[in-house]
């Protein structure tokens, strides 16, 4: 039974739903980075949100973890390299708290409007200070929404339902969707320069860090407010402090910050800045959408192989999961059989599907033909990291896909080039199920794989069979099965020949030296 760890405040629906799915959970939040270390060993799964950060330290011990699952959006606490190259599936729920964040930031834009939280505490001090807080209207004013994906798109929506102006930066909107939603899409200048609100909604990159320093401030409007509901690191709070005390920025309200979480600032006390300690996410209904989301996916994934949300690998329903299975088995055995014939660098990977499978999802399986070529010579590879580790090595990997039929109903065909030669296997799915090699080397046969095999290249010529009958007869070996192709008449020949017991060197090298052997290859599967 897989077992989950859940380590971050969560609504209890996320550990309801792994035990009704027949799923072990714990639940144990608030735990130091090394009381996590000496626990993480146990688990296949760990459900976090933003508190525990699921370093490359992290990673190192969690030898049995397959999936981290992120209640939320944001996966800045979650080393996504070293989990990848763990070969741990890291996911998120990219629209369960969209709405409420979205919501949190209109609160702020009506917060800074309005000055509401200080009007507050002024009004309970019993100071009645009417004169002081004059507002500004939201009606007419420009909303300038930098990052326009599924948040900042609700933003600009709500902000349009009270009468805002909405331009939009963000490198990555089409115009077609800007006109859908009705921002006017601008570069970043314009907007800086345009806006009376300022509203960000990037993920936090290297080209987003401290996108709103010094330089944009030195931009903007007099008079400027600006509302900071993703990540602390877009803005240099340094510069925001200079800006807000020379009023150049009138207002700045910021739910996340640079450290979090956030005890001290020098932004603290200002009077102009309105703080949130990070709660852009945190109402019932959006913190039920997330966990349950997350409990759902990760134990689709533990449970069936099913992949959705996935940040480090291509996603494979848990409808498609089952459909998939064999076709990863095949996947698997392909990829395989190719490294272990594989001596020298591999320089390109083609990967052709034809037929049936052309038709399916088949990045997964790409995935799955890398894990097999490259486990031979990398124990830790798998398919999450498998695809990485061919970039890493200058693999040039392809996928062709053809989707009327061959031969066969179903064929994946795979040409590794090497340094040195070009190898081609393809394999099929008997019954729809059964994994069969059906081709080496341009060379037809029809062959099933078993832990210990024989690969033979010789030369097509009377009495080879019987004299390798006889080798084998010599050392006690029993042939399961045997399958012979050749490329033509007295050209070169394929054998696959399957064994019951392991197979000694002393065989290979009594194979090896028998007469029109070309190559003997002793292959697992
Ligand atoms: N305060 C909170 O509690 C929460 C914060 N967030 C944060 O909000 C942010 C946005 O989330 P979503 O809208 O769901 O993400 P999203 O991925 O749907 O949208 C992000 C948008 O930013 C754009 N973008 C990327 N690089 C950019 C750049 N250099 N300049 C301008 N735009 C750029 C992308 O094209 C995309 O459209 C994330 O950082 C997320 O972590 C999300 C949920 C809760
Ligand atoms: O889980 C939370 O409260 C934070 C949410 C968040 O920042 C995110 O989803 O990116």
């Amino acid at each position: 039974m897989p077992k989950v760890l859940i380590s971050d405040k969560m609504s209890p629906r996320a550990a309801e739903i792994f035990r009704e799915r027949g799923i072990e959970v714990d639940e144990k939040t608030g735990l130091d980075k090394e009381e996590l270390a000496a626990i993480i060993g146990d688990y296949d799964g760990l459900a976090v949100r933003s508190s525990t950060k699921a370093t490359a330290k992290i990673l190192e011990a969690a030898t049995n973890l397959k999936v981290i699952g992120r209640a939320g959006i944001g996966i800045d606490n979650i080393d996504l390299a070293a989990a990848t190259n763990h070969g741990v599936v890291v996911m998120n729920t990219p629209f369960g708290n969209s709405i409420t964040t979205a919501e949190h930031a209109i609160a702020m834009l009506f917060a800074l409007a309005r000055q509401i939280p200080a009007a507050d505490v002024s009004t309970q001090a019993g100071k009645w200070e009417k004169s002081r807080f004059m507002g500004v209207e939201l009606a007419g004013k420009t909303l300038g929404v930098v990052g326009c994906g599924n948040i900042g798109s609700i933003v600009a929506d709500r902000a349009q339902g009270l009468k805002m102006r909405v331009l939009a930066f963000d490198p990555y909107l089409s115009p077609e969707r800007a006109q859908e939603i009705g921002v006017t899409k601008v570069e970043l200048d314009d907007l800086l320069r345009r806006a009376d609100f300022i509203s960000l909604h990037t993920p936090l990159t290297d080209k987003t860090r401290n996108i709103i320093g010094e330089r944009a401030f030195g931009l903007m409007k007099l008079g400027v407010r600006l509302i900071n509901c993703a990540r602390g690191g877009l803005v240099d709070e340094a510069a925001l402090k200079v800006a807000l005390d020379t009023g150049k920025v009138a207002g700045a309200a910021l739910d996340v910050f640079a450290t979090e979480p956030a005890k001290e600032s020098p932004l603290f006390g200002h009077p102009n800045l309105v703080a949130t300690p990070h709660l852009g996410a945190s109402t019932s209904e959006a913190q039920v959408n997330v966990a349950i989301q997350v409990a759902e996916q990760m134990a689709d994934f533990l449970l069936t192989g099913g992949v959705t949300n996935a940040l480090n690998m291509p996603s494979m329903t848990a409808e498609e999961a089952p459909r998939l299975k064999p076709y990863m088995a095949l996947a698997r055995q392909i990829g395989g059989f190719a490294g272990q014939l594989t001596r020298s660098g591999i320089r390109a990977v083609s990967i052709e599907y034809e037929g049936h499978v052309a038709g399916l999802n088949t990045k997964p399986l790409t995935a799955v033909v890398l894990e097999g070529l490259l486990k031979p010579n990398l124990e830790s590879v798998n398919m999450v990291n498998a695809p990485v580790i061919a970039r890493e090595r200058d693999i040039d990997v392809s996928e062709v896909l053809h989707e009327r039929e061959g031969d066969y109903h179903t064929l994946i065909r795979l040409t590794v080039t090497t340094e040195t030669q070009t190898r081609t296997v393809a394999g099929t799915l008997f019954a729809n199920r059964a994994p069969r090699i059906v081709e080496v080397h341009g060379v037809p046969l029809e062959a099933e794989l078993s832990d210990h095999m024989l690969y033979i290249i010789n030369d097509d010529r009377p009495g080879f069979v019987g004299a390798l009958g006889a080798a084998l007869g010599k050392y006690d070996l029993n042939i399961a099965t045997f399958n012979l192709g050749r490329s033509v008449k007295g050209g070169y020949a394929v054998a696959l020949i399957a064994v019951d017991q392991p197979i000694e060197q002393e065989v290979l090298d009594a194979v090896a030296g028998l007469d029109y052997v070309q190559q003997v290859t002793h292959l697992s599967f």
